[in-house]
């Protein structure tokens, strides 16, 4: 009797796992042909486009020439924009620069007027022995008190070759320049055998109200937070912390019906600044409650606990992961995770 029934378990259990594999096999099959959808989401300068141009560095063969001739035009332009910016930051801030360099600024600002003056060598020279000046330098280290591209000083500390008529910008100047994103775009990529289509929009205020028109046809979000910038306010809301409003957006957009059953996951971005910006202003500065260390783990810890609160994470799928997005190698290892998760959420029948 015993025998029996002990057998009958046994078919019973055997017939359960083929079912269960008939169906992932079905499921595989579905899934072949189907794109995959992500949505990045994210307030502005999180490093939204940044991971998008990392997946076309990684597979699509990078950038066209076009675009490259295109990432030169606007690099060279934010360096002289950006020096403009730190001259004029380092006067409000009351700091002095050396008399020679007082007589440099005078003639960037005369040659910045003039589109053939500022792109010739000479004038590159001028700002390249600017940024060696030690107030400029000291208003670099306060920039968080005024509204200035994240990686001006990567580019800054290599004006001579950026100038140069031969510059070709490669991958990284690239990953480094910045050109906020209006309106929604579309990038389609074949990873293996899979097609995947990444969704990727203005994170500024105004840019906010077209999210919602992408969030019933998309399988999974990912959610880009600017780590680093806890010490900063908005740029287009000079009041307003960075780092609140990214928590006030995550929370929003986690309310929204269409996204309840998505899975979800964050990327806290910008760790390498995050960790230099520790060793200068305190996380205090945005959460006085905290009372942990300025170090990495520590802080990053605490940033974590604001955004996957127990509310949140008791009914939904979320994962997070510390990213650099200017890292290629780094991003490639985060993107192979995340893809390989949502192929294991696929065949267990998730999206289709
Ligand atoms: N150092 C550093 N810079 C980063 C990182 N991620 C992005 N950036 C830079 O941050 C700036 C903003 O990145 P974007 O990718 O344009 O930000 P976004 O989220 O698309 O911004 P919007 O289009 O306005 O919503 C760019 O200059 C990037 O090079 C990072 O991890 N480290
Ligand atoms: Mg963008």
């Amino acid at each position: 009797m015993g025998t029996t029934n002990s057998k009958k378990r046994k078919y019973k259990k055997e017939k359960k796992k083929a079912k269960k594999l008939e169906k992932q096999l079905e499921n595989s099959k579905k899934l072949q042909n189907k794109e995959v959808s992500i949505l990045l989401l994210g307030t502005g300068d999180s490093g939204k486009s940044t991971l998008v141009k990392q997946l076309q560095i990684l597979y699509r063969n990078g950038f066209t020439n076009k675009e490259i001739e295109d990432y030169k035009r606007v690099i060279r332009n934010t360096i002289k924009l950006s020096m403009k910016n730190l001259l004029q930051s380092c006067e409000e801030l009351g700091y002095e620069l050396s008399n020679q360099n007082s007589s440099l600024a005078t003639q960037f600002e005369e040659g910045f007027k003039n589109k053939e003056i500022s792109s010739t060598p000479k004038f590159a020279t001028i700002m390249s022995n600017l940024w060696k000046d030690d107030a400029l330098k000291k208003t670099w280290q306060n920039r968080e008190k005024f509204q200035i591209p994240e990686n001006s000083d990567y580019f800054w500390d290599d004006i001579d070759r950026i100038f140069k008529e031969s510059f070709v910008p490669n991958n990284v100047d690239i990953l480094n320049c910045r050109i906020p994103t209006v309106g929604i775009k579309e990038v389609f990529f074949e990873v293996g055998d899979k097609n995947w289509r990444i969704v990727d929009v203005g994170g500024q205020r105004s840019e906010r109200r077209k999210w919602i028109h992408q969030f019933e046809d998309v399988d999974m979000i990912l959610f880009v937070i600017g780590i680093s910038e806890y010490a900063k306010n908005l740029y287009e809301d000079k009041n307003m912390n960075r780092m609140h409003e990214s928590i006030k957006v995550w929370k929003d957009t986690m309310k929204d019906t269409h996204l309840k059953k998505k899975p979800t996951t964050i990327l806290f971005n910008k760790v390498d600044l995050f960790t230099e910006t520790l060793t200068r202003i305190s996380l205090k500065f945005c959460f006085p409650g905290y009372e942990g260390e300025d170090n990495f783990e520590e802080a990053s810890k605490y940033v974590v606990g604001k955004f996957v609160t127990k509310r949140i994470a008791k009914k939904r799928d979320i994962k997070h992961h510390f990213t650099c997005g200017t890292d290629t190698e780094m991003i490639q290892g985060i993107v192979e995770i995340i893809m390989n998760t949502i192929i294991s959420k696929s065949l267990q029948g998730f999206f289709i």
